[in-house]
């Protein structure tokens, strides 16, 4: 596995290198790898540009994800298609994207839990998604199904808003059964979307999705949500805050998700709000950048050195050095918050902002997996004495997690095709220092 971190080699733990001076500390060869597990609703993104007039004439709610029935569907495709307004057909899903991501950023394996088609012919959809899915996905558990997998129309208007609207055909046919208990409780986390919670009666996903949390929280491996769209969360938000409360370690949101979950539309006291549910909260805020918010040991908090930041929580970001940690495992909790602006202010120009808050998602998990690649490996170490979560502190996480979203933001596919350079070009290390 690679490292994230500090992205300069010395910081890429060595786990591969015989370094004599470690043998003590691991007797044993490395054999132990960690992995991320999701479950996601397995479906390509069909990218068109269009006009505000096409969407009310499908009858879809800007800014939403719709599920339409076969007919629409029909109808919408074959005029996306007459029209010429198709830019472009991915891989897509929210967890399918974020598992990729994390897969491609540490050069690591994680299982996809889905359905896909049993018989696949070249060039099809369910063709496609696998074509485009990271070869470090392990796929060998997708639940075989009679149908074609799902469609995502993303209908991008004029001001970069995007639609989408979902043909489900069989996604959501995920039976409990097929969810791998061993897999689950082996993973360093199980990462889930809040559109898994809307299979129609007669669709087993959510049964599914609620098996594999109840295999998670068994072996105490953390859950990791993220929230998907605003419209989901304001249909029940106390429904979404109690289911939360019971299931959910690891929240991910944008800042319109976290105001329908909490009713803050200031991203950083809808972070603390949220605290209050969960462990962990990484909450993007498109060109505002993205904020952290968590608890780790009174004893153990680092002080930042860099500019104390003004905001509704006044010098919030003071102990953004320190390392994420459980609640639960903190004898004296205490809240950390930190905050990054896009990296480099974001790219020059923004092709697709599809999925960045996804690729963000995915380099937090790299870390929190590196975590556990580290404890399996080297469990004398100093670094796994106080149970941290994750690998890096809040502040290097942020960093990371916008590094990645950039990177996403510049290319037109929700999924990236390579890992981030080992060196940035553009900014030498000084970045990555500050
Ligand atoms: N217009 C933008 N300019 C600069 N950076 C952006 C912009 N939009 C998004 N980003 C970056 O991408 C991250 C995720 O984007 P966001 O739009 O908040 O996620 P989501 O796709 O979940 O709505 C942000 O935290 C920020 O780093
Ligand atoms: N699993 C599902 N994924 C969905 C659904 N509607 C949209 N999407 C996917 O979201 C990403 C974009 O993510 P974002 O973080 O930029 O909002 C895109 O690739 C879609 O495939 C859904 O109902 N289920």
């Amino acid at each position: 596995m690679k490292f994230p971190g500090q992205r300069k080699s010395k910081h890429y733990f060595p786990v591969n290198n015989n370094d004599p001076l470690l043998t003590g500390l691991r007797p044993e060869p490395v054999k132990t790898s960690s992995y991320i597990a999701g479950i996601d609703q397995i479906l390509v993104d069909i990218e068109a540009k269009v006009d505000e007039s096409l969407i009310s004439k499908y009858s879809l709610m800007k800014g939403n994800s719709t599920l339409i029935d076969d007919q629409a569907a029909h109808n919408l495709y074959t005029e996306l298609q007459n029209e010429q307004l198709i830019s472009g057909e991915f891989a897509g899903g929210t967890i399918g994207n974020t598992i990729h991501n994390y897969s491609t950023l540490a050069d690591a394996k994680s299982v996809l839990f889905g359905v896909m088609s049993k018989n696949i012919a070249i060039g099809s959809y369910a063709y496609r998604y696998l074509c485009d899915t990271s070869s470090k996905v392990d796929l060998n558990h997708l639940q075989p199904v009679d149908g074609p997998i799902g469609r995502c129309f993303t209908l991008i208007s004029d001001d970069g808003e995007r639609t989408f609207a979902i043909s489900k055909g069989a996604m959501d046919q995920l039976s409990p059964e097929h969810i791998n208990k061993e897999l689950v409780q082996g993973a360093s986390a199980l990462v889930l979307t809040a559109y898994l919670m809307r299979a129609s009666e007669g669709d087993q996903m959510t049964a599914a999705a609620l098996q594999a949390v109840e295999y998670a929280k068994q072996a105490n491996v953390p859950v990791v949500l993220t929230l998907g769209t605003r419209f989901l969360i304001e249909s029940d938000p106390q429904w979404w805050r109690d289911f939360i409360k019971n299931n959910v370690d690891v929240l991910a949101m944008n800042e319109d998700e976290g105001q329908a979950l909490t009713g803050f539309a200031d991203p950083l006291l809808a972070s603390e709000a949220a605290l209050e549910l969960c462990d962990l909260v990484l909450t993007t805020a498109g060109p505002l950048g993205l904020y952290m918010a968590g608890y780790t040991e009174e004893s153990l908090k680092r002080e930042t050195t860099h500019t104390l930041l003004p905001g509704q929580i006044p010098e919030f970001n003071r102990y953004e050095f320190s390392r994420p940690m459980l609640k639960h495992i903190c004898e004296a909790p205490l809240k950390v918050y930190a905050h990054i602006p896009p990296f480099m202010g974001g790219p020059e120009v923004i092709r697709n902002t599809n999925g960045a808050g996804d690729a963000a998602l995915s380099a937090l998990l790299h870390d929190l997996a590196s975590n556990d690649f580290h404890k399996l490996n080297i469990p004398s170490s100093s670094k796994h004495l106080n149970h941290g979560l994750c690998y890096s502190s809040f502040s290097q996480i942020c960093k990371y997690a916008n590094r990645v979203a950039y990177e996403v933001l510049a290319q037109h596919s929700p999924r990236l095709s390579r890992g981030l350079p080992e060196k940035e070009d553009s900014l030498e290390e000084a970045y990555w220092e500050r």
